[in-house]
């Protein structure tokens, strides 16, 4: 039931059994703008208290029947009319009376006679009191409502941390049974350190008057929790402090951290944790006048792993290298100089491949020579990956601030750009950023660039150079060679553009452009009637990677409809060193369907005869490198007549390229070499020159020759030839 509030006139119920009385009482109120209600006696009290209450009751004790105490007690009684205000009328100095009715539940009493301007002060006093005590408890009511639903404990201490009280959390649990703490100080409970932290806040909170924060953490049965307690003054002499396990926000929060600065798959720093570490590092090393190095390590060939043995052996192989490398260089394995150790060395992955190790306090550029293979090293034990033991090496590039760059991110591009200039100086190499590098990394983008953009826009050509046979000169096969006819530098010789074709992977697409063109092109010939010897194209190893190369080869030679023994694939030795040639059934099925394989550059790569062997390889191609040096150097005349009678008794087809002169036309004669490829025959050609020559079906093999004959040839063979430069 509402009890109304004082804001409308309030009603008070006079019980009184003396009319005299009522009518005093009544007037009385009335002029304090009460509106009046009157029982004559309890028994019609008690009827109309049935209906709607009034805003106080004024009782007298003494009546007959049902007197004042038990209409008090019947209000009492009623839930509804707890709080309902009574007083309560009593006999001048009758104690007696005055302790009872307060029993009964009497707000205040009033004795007769009655001061009657008082009477109306006294019932709005009482009224209003009822009314804030009303207030205070509903306020009291919510907050206990809002304490009970938090998850906090609080604790009640006065000002030196003894614990005064406690209300339990919603879930949460005191690191000491409640019974345990109460009365005894924070010291007495808590471990020292946490006590310690604790005391300190309460303090201040008592001095400053303010609320203050405190942080810790307990060891619990479940393990660690974190804490967060916030202690405001509660009076003069006590604090309160509320605290609340923060535990899983904490965990979250490291997760979250985690997630932003750690990488997921090795647990080291990452990318923005590295560069915002380096940032701090260099500021440090400025006001030290310090130097830092930063090396970049890439790791070689990581790529083929993936390739060859699935994305998840990469990423196993990642996070072997990165627990080497924290564990070894952590350990002052790598680094002995005890600066190092303590400056402490920054290791991250910033993806990929790519790690970074970072040297705060370098005293000299030694240090990071050393640093820089003691970490090459710490790589050539092999990685134990599918039951398969994986040797990995690392380009390293090395920039040093401040010289190097006096940015993370600068410091970082040249370490990047170092990386990539000892990748070119035959990878497992470190090198020290050189301002000069700069220049040669925006030339290779922009020639990557151009490249991309010639493929687009058709710049490329097929230039194809006729192999001869070395007793009549019939052509007897073509090599198809490419040409890149560029808008503004002319006619680019491939030795400029197939390295950058082959870092950047665009070989894979110009490498299919080829075979597509060279085998169209034959079509176009043969369709004009011409007799077609077998075309070789040139194959690199970016290529063999690529999933499924060899089935791509079968779909081009069917798609353009020539027979497929009319193609040849010239191999490297190298090439077929590469696990992914360890696919060799793929070879066999190509062969199968007649497409001949030949090793070009045969003696300068392993010349191991196993792949000769276990590959369906048809022909040696005697590297140009050993002809150059027919007749004279006995080495290279040497290795040459061994190629060739170890084709013959191989049954393989042999053919020397690079032939120039006379006199090495002569020795490879006599050394029984059946087929030769060189400028002596023809150069390269467009293939409307190349038509005329399969028209004539042969080249005229040039007469012997002297000497001087031979040194002139040299020298026309050693300038451009002015077709290609067309
Ligand atoms: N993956 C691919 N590589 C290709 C392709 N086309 C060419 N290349 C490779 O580029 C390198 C340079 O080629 P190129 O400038 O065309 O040189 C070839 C011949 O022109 C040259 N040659 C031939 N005869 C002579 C000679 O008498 N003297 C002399 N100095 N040079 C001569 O040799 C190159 C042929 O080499 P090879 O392939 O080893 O038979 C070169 O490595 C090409 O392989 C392509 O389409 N894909």
């Amino acid at each position: 039931m509402q009890l109304p509030e004082a804001a409308t006139r309030p009603r008070v119920l006079i019980v009184d059994d003396d009319p005299v009385m009522r009518m005093l009482e009544e007037e009385t109120l009335v002029q304090f703008d009460f509106e009046v209600s009157i029982a004559a006696d309890g028994e019609e009290a008690i009827e109309l208290l049935a209906g709607p209450p009034p805003a106080l009751v004024l009782l007298d004790v003494d009546m007959p029947g049902v007197d004042g105490f038990a209409v008090c007690r019947h209000i009492r009684q009623r839930w509804d009319m707890s709080e309902l205000p009574v007083i309560m009328v009593t006999g001048m100095d009758d104690i007696e009376s005055i302790n009872q009715a307060y029993e009964s539940g009497a707000n205040d009493f009033i004795s007769k006679p009655i001061n009657w301007p008082i009477l109306g002060h006294r019932a709005r006093y009482v009224l209003r009191s009822a009314q804030e005590a009303r207030q205070l408890r509903k306020l009291e009511e919510k907050q206990a409502a809002i304490v009970r639903a938090m998850p906090d404990m609080i604790f009640l201490m006065d000002r030196y941390g003894v614990h005064l009280d406690y209300k339990a959390g919603f879930g949460a649990e005191p690191y000491v049974p409640a019974n345990e703490f109460l009365g005894r100080k924070l010291s007495e409970v808590l471990p020292s350190d946490v006590a310690a932290v604790i005391l300190l806040g309460v303090e201040r909170a008592s001095e400053h008057g303010d609320l203050q924060s405190v942080v810790y953490k307990l060891t619990m049965p479940d393990g660690v929790h974190h804490y967060e307690g916030r202690i405001a003054p509660c009076g003069p002499e006590a604090v309160v402090m509320v605290v609340r396990d923060i535990t899983l926000q904490k965990r979250s929060d490291e997760r979250i951290r985690r997630l932003a600065y750690f990488d997921t798959l090795t647990g080291m720093p990452n990318r923005e944790n590295f560069l915002e570490k380096l940032d701090l590092e260099l500021l440090r090393a400025s006001r030290a006048r310090r130097q830092v190095a930063l090396l970049f390590l890439d790791l070689d060939g990581f790529k083929r792993v993936n390739d060859t043995l699935g994305h998840s052996a990469g990423d196993y192989l990642l996070q072997a290298v990165a627990a080497r490398l924290k564990e070894k260089l952590r350990a002052g394995d790598v680094v002995t100089r005890p600066a190092l150790v303590e400056g402490g060395l920054h290791l991250a992955r910033l993806g990929g491949d790519e790690f970074t190790v970072v040297l705060p306090n370098l005293e000299n550029t030694q240090t990071v020579s050393m640093v820089a293979e003691r970490l090459q090293a710490l790589l050539t034990r092999p990685f134990r990956i599918s039951s398969q033991d994986i040797t990995v090496t690392a380009s390293i590039g090395i920039a040093i601030f401040p010289e190097d760059g006096d940015d993370a991110a600068t410091l970082l591009k040249h370490a990047d750009t170092a990386m990539y200039h000892a990748k070119d100086q035959g990878r497992n190499n470190w090198q020290l950023y050189d301002r000069s590098l700069t220049a040669e990394t925006m030339t290779r983008i922009r020639l990557e660039d151009d490249l991309r953009k010639g493929l687009q826009r058709d710049e490329f050509r097929l230039f194809y150079q006729p192999q001869v046979s070395a007793d009549d000169g019939s052509i007897v096969g073509l090599e198809a060679l490419i040409r890149w006819q560029h808008p503004e530098h002319g006619l680019v010789s491939p030795a400029q553009f197939i390295p950058v074709a082959e870092d950047s992977g665009l070989i894979v697409a110009l490498g299919d452009w080829v075979l597509r063109t060279a085998c169209q092109q034959l079509r176009s010939w043969q369709a004009m009637g011409l007799a077609t010897p077998r075309v070789a194209v040139n194959v690199s190893a970016r290529q063999l990677r690529t999933h499924d190369f060899l089935g791509s080869v079968a779909t081009i030679i069917a798609e353009t409809g020539i027979e497929p023994s009319q193609v040849e694939l010239e191999l490297t030795e190298s090439i077929l060193m590469e696990p992914e040639a360890r696919r060799i059934d793929g070879f066999h099925r190509l062969r199968a369907l007649g497409v001949h394989f030949s090793i070009d550059d045969f003696g300068t790569g392993y010349s191991s005869l196993s792949y000769v062997k276990r590959f369906p390889i048809g022909m040696l191609k005697i590297d140009q490198s050993f002809v150059r040096g027919l007749p004279d150097n006995a080495d290279d005349a040497g290795i040459t007549t061994a190629i060739i009678a170890m084709a013959h008794s191989l049954g393989l087809e042999v053919i020397a390229e690079g032939v120039e002169t006379h006199a090495q036309l002569e020795f490879l004669r006599q050394a029984n070499c059946p087929k030769m490829q060189g400028y002596l025959f023809s150069r390269p050609r467009p293939p409307g020159e190349v038509e005329q020559l399969l028209r004539q079906g042969s080249i005229e093999l040039p007469p012997q020759a002297t000497r001087a004959d031979d040194k002139l040839q040299r020298q026309l063979a050693d300038q451009p030839d002015k077709r290609e430069q067309q």
